[in-house]
Order: structure tokens, then C-alpha cells, then sequence
């Protein structure tokens, strides 16, 4: 059976993605839900989040909305499916250069994970955790309908993580869907509805 974190018509279905190791898996996702992926170091889980974002050539079906990945330019089709790593890349020279024209979009989310400053800093001076909320922050700003986050509180402390998952709290309210991934049970018990669990590579029932 696949994983199923869907309430209404799917925002997300894969079937049968393969990407050695990884695969095959299935999975769909509902707006507003969240599915946690677990497993051991290693099992491929930032290989699924890649996979389904487009980022790595994969075999099997993905489908956003109906739509077949492959009949979408891979843009597009990442403006939609967003995948966010643990340890995003940084190009420009500050934060604001990496955020949409429109600071309505972001200004509120720089707040809300406590770096309401940090728009004209260069991204040379972010900390591992500013750079990972700012990750989150710079997803976000662009509302795609899916986001995928690897990890997306790896390099927090506890209080900054708290600020990070009321973002993906809200988000979820707003009907984004949402797969993360996470080594913390407590927190896949708090924002997790549904989890698929990986090893070597391979979905595992849920315990
Ligand atoms: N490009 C690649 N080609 C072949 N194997 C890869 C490739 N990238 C990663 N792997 C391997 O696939 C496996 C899964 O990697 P992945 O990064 O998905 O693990 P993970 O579950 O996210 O682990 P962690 O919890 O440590 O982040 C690992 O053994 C890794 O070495």
C-alpha cells in the first residue's frame, strides 16, 4: 500500500519512483498535509525529497495535480514541487537578493523566525541555523503548492526550531502540502499526519 497523506484530490501521487537505491516508492500527498519521511541514515531520503523535486533523473510516475512531471519544464515544475536541503546554496551577495521583488511576501516570514534584520546582511556572515530558517523563509516567499524539506530543523536550536515549525504549521493551515524529513520522532509527532518509513532505500510499513 503506499504511504497516503491525502484528505481530497491529491497535490502530490508518485508511483513506483525508482532512483537507485532509492525506490521503488508510492506516495500521495493532500493539500494542507504533511508526510513525514523517516528511516535511518542514509535509507534515501533526501534521494525521495530529489527525486520528486525534479532535481535527479528518476524512473516511475509523478504527478502534480494530474499533471505528469515530465510534461512540465523542469522550472515550472519546481516553482510548484520546491525541495529545501538542510544546507541550501547561496549565490548572491545578500539575503534580499535571493527573495521575491515583493517584501510583503517575506518580510513577515523573516520575523517570524526572529531575523527581521537580516535582509541586508551579506549571505556570507549567516550562521548554519540563519541560513537554514532563511531557507525556509526564501521557499515560503514564493508559495509553491508542495514544499519538500530535508531536515528543515537539522542545524537548530530548540527555539528556533519552534519558530521554524510554526511556519510549517501555518503553511499546512494555508494548504500547502508538505514532506519533511526528520531524525526527531517527537517532531513528526507534531506536524507529521501521515510517515513513510525508508531502509536501504526501500518503504517499510509503518510501525
Ligand atoms: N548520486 C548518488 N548516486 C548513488 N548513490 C547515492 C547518490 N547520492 C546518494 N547516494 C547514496 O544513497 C543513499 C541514500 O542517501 P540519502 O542522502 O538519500 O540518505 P538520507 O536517508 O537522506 O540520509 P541522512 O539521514 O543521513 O541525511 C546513501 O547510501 C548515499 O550514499
Amino acid at each position: 500500500m503506499p504511504a497516503d497523506a491525502s484528505q481530497s484530490a491529491p497535490l502530490l501521487e508518485a508511483r513506483d519512483l525508482s532512483r537507485p537505491p532509492l525506490g521503488p516508492v508510492s506516495l500521495t500527498l493532500g493539500a494542507g498535509r504533511c508526510l513525514a519521511v523517516t528511516g535511518p541514515s542514509g535509507a534515501g531520503k533526501s534521494l525521495l525529497l530529489r527525486a520528486l523535486a525534479d532535481l535527479d533523473p528518476a524512473e516511475g510516475t509523478v504527478l502534480f495535480q494530474g499533471t505528469e512531471r515530465r510534461t512540465l519544464p523542469a522550472p515550472e515544475w519546481r516553482r510548484r514541487v520546491c525541495y529545501v536541503a538542510a544546507d541550501s546554496g547561496w549565490w548572491a551577495e545578500t539575503v534580499a537578493e535571493h527573495m521575491p521583488a515583493d517584501k510583503a511576501a517575506w518580510r513577515p516570514l523573516m520575523q517570524a523566525v526572529g531575523l527581521s534584520d537580516a535582509a541586508d546582511w551579506p549571505v556570507s556572515r549567516l550562521s548554519s541555523g540563519e541560513r537554514q530558517r532563511l531557507s525556509v523563509v526564501r521557499a515560503l516567499a514564493r508559495r509553491p503548492a508542495v514544499l519538500l524539506l530535508d531536515e528543515p530543523t537539522a542545524n537548530l536550536d530548540a527555539e528556533a526550531a519552534a519558530t521554524v515549525e510554526a511556519l510549517i504549521r501555518h503553511a499546512l493551515d494555508d494548504g500547502t502540502g508538505i514532506i519533511l524529513t526528520s531524525h526527531d520522532p517527537a517532531q513528526v509527532d507534531r506536524l507529521a499526519d501521515h510517515r513513510l518509513r525508508l531502509r536501504a532505500g526501500h518503504m517499510e510499513p509503518a510501525p
